[in-house]
């Protein structure tokens, strides 16, 4: 069939194209099939229907198919339907429960890279990987596939350091006091994060206020040499660049299944060329890990998968039934960071995290006798080392290295909830909390978020603040304030949970 191009100026990262029902009908595709277009270029590409944004002998081509095709307006194409690609094949084995070949799991990831999968069919293939967890050696191919299908760095010199968290605890900025006391003694620390996947606030999400975090991997390399480490984000790079497109579809989804999990903060490390890394698996009730017993299989799963890949992981379990720190929310969890690293006064579930995570480090990289990383970390805080260092990180990636957590802008509408009752915090739920933040606009608007007034185990007077709801627009300020009032992020003792006077629907 031959159709006229109309182009539609807007990025939607995968060939798509958009066709009138008629002609999709004639041609006889459905909505999501593949459809192959041609004149000198030859590409293949998702279908979309309308009934009147296209008109009948029109083919609308997005930013991506425009590009590759570089037809003008009316100009015309060749369309006929083609085949699904084979990895659709591959993720309905993953549906069907049937384990995969090594060929079959490089194929997947090179398409996922590729585009060449549809949303759909990404999230058949992260649901199929949440109900039934991919096995070890199809867990390590995914890993090497995603570090193989993007850009990595070789360092001339060892050991290369990292961290990273698992996340699933609101509030864990301390990525932002971590990467500074390390490579203020010395040690290089190439650290990329992702944005939130569960949360309200993903550590990229968070820096990228203090500095841009888009960079290749070339510039990672010279400026964690120049300076000590970065705090990158992995999506902004082309570093295992299969990984954001999977996060893309996590994060509607709320989930993070194990496999994917390992895979995507293990391709990350993998693919900075990282040596020695501590893994953060915060461990509660509203995080991804909900006791100790799980906490440490998964620490084994990390480890085990880090042998294979040739690093060496070392893992802390931590409290995670509460939030980190008083603050969720990109620009109040770094005014609570930079506040930390300025002046030391900060809560201490913030400044004792951190300084374990970053001595477990100094440890493992040679910089602390082992039992001394914890105290060393603590002085590199106190003695201002850790805020030069991380003024240098700011520097170095174009931020501003004047920036004072003073200067941080948050939301200017805010509503505060109250303790309905006196007594004691009995219930913190961090699902709600998170909740709350991103009703409110986070992680997407930076100044939107939660600050915590009383957390758990602390006594309220009826009518005090619980927490401060911060938004930057007010219509999502409404919603957050909706949404505490319907599902209550604390729980005072005695507090009415619900009341039933009828058996009716019990
Ligand atoms: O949104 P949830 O699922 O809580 O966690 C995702 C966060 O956890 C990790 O933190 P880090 O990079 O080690 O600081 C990720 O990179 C990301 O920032
Ligand atoms: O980077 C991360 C962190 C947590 N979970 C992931 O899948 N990736």
């Amino acid at each position: 069939m031959q159709l006229k191009v109309q182009p539609i100026d807007i990025k939607v990262g995968k060939y798509k194209v958009v066709m009138n029902t008629l002609d999709a009908k004639e041609l006889g595709v459905y909505e999501g099939d593949r459809v192959r277009v041609r004149n000198h270029a030859t590409l293949t590409a998702i279908v979309d229907f309308t009934e009147d944004m296209i008109a009948p002998g029109m083919i609308g081509v997005y930013h991506e198919v425009q590009e590759q095709l570089r037809k003008e307006w009316t100009e015309t194409v060749d369309v006929e339907p083609a085949e699904k690609p084979k990895s659709a094949h591959i993720v309905r084995k993953v549906m069907d429960g049937k384990k995969l070949e090594r060929d079959e799991v490089n194929l997947l990831v090179r398409d996922i890279v590729e585009e060449n999968l549809s949303d759909v069919e990404l999230a058949a293939f992260i649901t199929s990987t949440y109900i039934r967890d991919l096995s070890e050696d199809e867990t390590e191919w995914l890993t090497r596939a995603m570090i193989e299908t993007g850009e990595q760095i070789k360092f001339s010199t060892s050991p290369i350091m990292d961290k990273h968290s698992i996340g699933g605890v609101p509030g864990n900025k301390i990525t932002l006091l971590v990467v500074p006391i390390v490579a203020a003694n010395g040690l290089l620390i190439p650290k990329t994060s992702s944005r939130a996947i569960t949360g309200a606030g993903g550590t990229a999400d968070l820096m990228e206020i203090l500095a841009p975090v888009d960079f290749t991997a070339t510039q990672i390399k010279e400026m964690t040499e120049k300076v000590g480490g970065v705090i990158v984000w992995g999506g902004g790079t082309n570093i295992a660049p299969a990984d954001d497109k999977l996060i893309k579809i996590e994060y509607p989804l709320s989930v993070d299944p194990h496999c994917q999990l390992l895979a995507s903060i293990m391709a990350k490390k993998g693919a900075v060329g990282a040596q020695k890394v501590v893994m953060d698996i915060p461990i509660g009730p509203g995080t991804k890990i909900l006791d100790v017993k799980a906490g440490r299989k998964l620490a084994r799963d990390l480890i085990s998968l880090g042998e294979r890949l040739g690093m060496d992981v070392d893992c802390a379990l931590t409290y995670g039934a509460s939030p980190v720190g008083r603050t969720v929310g990109p620009a109040l969890e770094v005014r609570e960071a930079l506040k930390v690293l300025e002046t030391m006064e900060g809560p201490n579930s913030l400044i004792e995290k951190s300084v374990v995570i970053a001595g477990m480090l100094l440890e493992m990289g040679g910089a602390a006798p082992r039992g001394q990383g914890r105290e060393l970390a603590l002085e590199t805080l106190r003695n201002g080392k850790a805020l030069a260092k991380m003024k240098e990180i700011i520097e170095v990636q174009g931020g501003n290295p004047d920036v004072s957590y003073r200067d941080i802008a948050v939301g200017q509408h805010t509503a505060e909830i109250l303790a309905p009752s006196n007594g004691y915090i009995i219930e913190f739920y961090n699902k709600r909390i998170v909740q709350l933040a991103r009703f409110a606009g986070a992680p997407n608007d930076k100044g939107a978020g939660v600050l915590i007034h009383k957390k758990r185990g602390e006594s309220v007077a009826k009518g005090q603040p619980v927490l401060t709801v911060y938004a930057d627009k007010k219509e999502k300020l409404a919603d957050a304030v909706r949404y505490a009032r319907e599902f209550p992020p604390i729980f005072v003792e005695g507090m009415l949970i619900e009341r039933v006077d009828e058996v009716k629907g019990l």
